[in-house]
């Protein structure tokens, strides 16, 4: 049976959600504690400074340090990606979330069977049987000898160009916060980048779909989670909804023009020995816009066994984490078994 897509359902004008959309209460985004005063302002980093004739800038560095210890999640700006890049990467995907339904369904995956690459609406398999106002679009992006093409939308028919532009735009900016990353845990500039398995490093792009939800105030485009990958980066439209948890509340990442942001995953959390922080987040939905959003997840290969970094363990300091390939990891985390 074809899933029933969030778009779909959005544009039937339904005045109210079906059930399983209905969060419990104390996930709703007015829950006490849900909707405290983002008095904290979210790290903003600028990167027009940070590598200066090959040579990382200590207070850039250390800034990026700072924040991914304490947040977990930061936004960057001259991170060197043009305007007209991430516009035109937004206009591809927008373009295809507006082609008819049977048009988009033709490249349909089949979650259930394992097979995440294509067109998907999340199948429920929390513990409450919740679903998630969103419908999403997912490729592997690099390295380009992974790319299936069958997977990736034929229209607009510049959709692989400028992806395949924004992926190595983005694998720049990749590579960079990984050297500022490394300098700030005190380990070579390189370590973190061969840690993750060096050129074989993966990205894989989600372009997420919240359609107008007409209750909002019940129901979550993305329920609480943290990303399995070691960096997510991540451009959303101009219609705010991320949020991040930190001390205890839940914070509105600010949608700031050309910004990118940044989620220190799952992956680095383990490597760095829990100095940095995979962050905890989730996103509302608008009562009367659509609101997107293109998360590239930075992954190791598969096989490549992630734990603490030799160089951050001795006997004050010892490891904090299992090793284990990202594989297992990943299985263990789907199937909600203990690390
Ligand atoms: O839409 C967003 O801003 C966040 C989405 C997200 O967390 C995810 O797709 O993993
Ligand atoms: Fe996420």
């Amino acid at each position: 049976m074809a899933a029933v897509r969030v778009q779909s359902l959005a544009g039937s004008g339904v005045t109210s959600i079906p059930a399983e959309f209905v969060r419990p209460l104390h996930e709703r985004p007015s829950a006490i504690g849900n909707d405290g005063p983002s008095d904290h302002r979210l790290p903003l980093i600028d990167l027009a400074n940070l590598d200066v004739s090959g040579h990382l800038c200590e207070k850039t560095v250390s800034e990026i340090g700072s924040a991914a210890q304490q947040w977990g999640l930061f936004q960057i700006v001259n991170h060197g990606i043009s305007e007209e890049l991430i516009q035109r990467l937004q206009g591809v995907g927008k373009e295809f979330f507006e082609i008819p339904q049977e048009e988009k369904e033709k490249y349909a995956n089949n979650a259930a069977a394992g097979v995440l690459e294509g067109y998907g609406t999340k199948l429920a398999h929390n513990i409450d049987g919740k679903l998630e106002w969103i419908d999403y679009f997912f490729h592997i992006l690099w390295p380009p000898s992974k790319r299936d093409f069958k997977t990736w939308p034929n229209h607009p028919p510049t959709y692989r160009e400028v992806n395949d532009e924004y992926g190595r735009a983005i694998l720049g900016v990749v590579n960079k916060l990984l050297s500022a990353l490394s300098i700030s845990l005190g380990v070579q500039e390189c370590a973190l980048k061969e840690a993750v398995g060096g050129e074989d490093l993966e990205m894989e792009m989600k372009i997420n779909y919240y359609p107008p939800c007409p209750q909002p105030e019940l129901a979550l485009g993305v329920e609480p989670h943290t990303d399995m990958s070691v960096l997510t980066l991540l451009v959303s439209n101009e219609v705010p909804g991320l949020q991040v948890h930190n001390n205890g509340r839940w914070v509105t990442v600010d949608y700031v023009p050309n910004a990118i942001t940044v989620h220190i995953g799952d992956q680095l959390e383990v490597l760095s020995n829990g100095k940095y922080k995979s962050v905890l987040h989730r996103s509302l939905v608008s009562k009367d816009k659509v609101r997107m959003s293109w998360p590239i997840f930075c992954a190791p290969p598969v096989d490549k066994v992630i734990g603490p970094m030799k160089e951050l363990i001795n006997e004050d300091n010892p490891p904090l984490y299992n090793a284990k390939s990202y594989a297992e990891f990943k299985h263990r985390k789907i199937n909600k078994l203990k690390q």
